[in-house]
């Protein structure tokens, strides 16, 4: 397990580093011990699988506000995704890091507090699963438009699957 620090602060690529043999391969998903030695501070109390038939298939991007604001890290355990950190703290200036993420690759995202989050899917049948450390809080979910300029995502393709509440997400400010 490596770390790479993004240029949006607090965002981190966890890579993977694989013991293979004659049976297939061996890789940590998670640790905490080398997360503190990373200074990552990062307790998760759920995990979740995002599963999405079609390739293209979008979403986000999402956040859930104070008080359930959550810490998320994300992978990607079948095929391959696009994967984006969005910073909307205060001074963030809006900066994103977009990372392919794909089964294959054995990476993950670590999203903080502060950055909205989202995703393209890049196969058929791509799987995400997420740790989490805030419970699911409905009321307080939040989102904003994955094609706003203001963010300037470069987005590999337009999406073929999008639900409607991510369609219809306010424009930012
Ligand atoms: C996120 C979530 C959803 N659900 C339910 C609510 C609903 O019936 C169904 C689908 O929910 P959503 O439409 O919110 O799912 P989705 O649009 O996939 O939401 C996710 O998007 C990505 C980009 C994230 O970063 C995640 O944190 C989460 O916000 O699953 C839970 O029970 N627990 C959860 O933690």
């Amino acid at each position: 397990m490596r770390f790479r620090a993004a240029a949006v602060p607090g965002v981190v690529e966890v890579l993977a580093d694989r013991a293979l043999d004659a049976r297939g391969a061996f890789l940590r998903s998670w640790c905490a011990t080398r997360f503190a030695e990373a200074g990552i501070d990062f307790a998760p109390t759920q995990a979740s699988l995002s599963e999405n038939t079609h390739r293209h298939t979008l979403r986000g991007m999402h956040w859930q506000a104070a008080p359930a604001a959550e810490q998320k890290l994300v992978r990607c355990v079948r095929g391959a995704v696009f994967d984006v950190a969005l910073d909307l703290r205060p001074g963030g200036g809006l900066r994103h890091e977009a990372v392919v993420l794909s089964a294959e690759a054995g990476n993950a995202l670590f999203i903080p507090q502060g950055c909205a989050h989202g995703f393209l899917t890049l196969t058929d049948d791509a799987v995400v699963e997420y740790l989490i450390d805030a419970p699911y809080t409905p009321a307080l979910a939040r989102g904003a438009r994955w094609d706003d300029p203001a963010f300037a995502i470069p987005w590999p393709a337009a999406p073929a699957v999008i639900g409607d509440r991510d369609r219809d997400w306010p424009l930012h400010g």
